[in-house]
């Protein structure tokens, strides 16, 4: 099995980086990297290293800044995202961390390694280990910040 890793020169803590060093920790995986300036230009790189360098799931990783006009960007990323899912039927997550998400540097900093972390495991866990997903099914799963936990009556 192979994860594609698409990162960016904008986000500002090495989220790349990052991801490969939660994957090494929970499978033997080839792993291909592929960074590019900003969040616009990951949809193609996630199409790429699905469709020229083989990968099985593709791990997007970004960081929208905290003005309306990085907002107005993240949306279209994401749906070039969801774009590139439909073309090549492989999973790609979206780890986006917005900036604003953090009340200071320091949070961002963990925020963006957390959930970096965090869906790096359900990574694994979708091309190895599906049931472990379906047992979690229902249960308010978060990545970075607290679980909200399941809602109750
Ligand atoms: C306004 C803007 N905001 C962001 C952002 O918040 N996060 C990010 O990763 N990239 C941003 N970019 C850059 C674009 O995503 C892209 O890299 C350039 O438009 C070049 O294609 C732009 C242009």
């Amino acid at each position: 099995m192979k994860i594609g890793i698409a990162d960016t020169t904008f986000a500002r803590v090495n989220m790349g980086a990052v991801a490969i060093d939660e994957l090494k920790r929970h499978a033997t995986l080839r792993i291909e990297r592929y960074t590019v300036p900003g969040m616009k230009d990951l949809p193609v790189a996630c199409k790429k290293l699905i469709e020229e360098r083989g990968c099985d799931l593709v791990m997007a990783l970004g960081m929208p800044g905290g003005k309306d006009k990085d907002k107005l960007c993240a949306h279209e990323a994401s749906q070039g995202l969801q774009l590139a899912m439909l073309m090549t039927n492989k999973h790609i997550i979206e780890v986006f961390v917005h900036e604003d998400e953090a009340k200071d540097d320091r949070e961002l900093a963990w925020l963006l390694e957390q959930r970096t972390r965090e869906h790096a495991v359900n990574a694994v866990k979708l091309l190895l280990y599906p049931r472990e997903l379906e047992r979690d099914a229902g249960t308010g799963q978060r990545q970075g910040f607290p679980d909200a936990g399941p809602a109750r009556q």
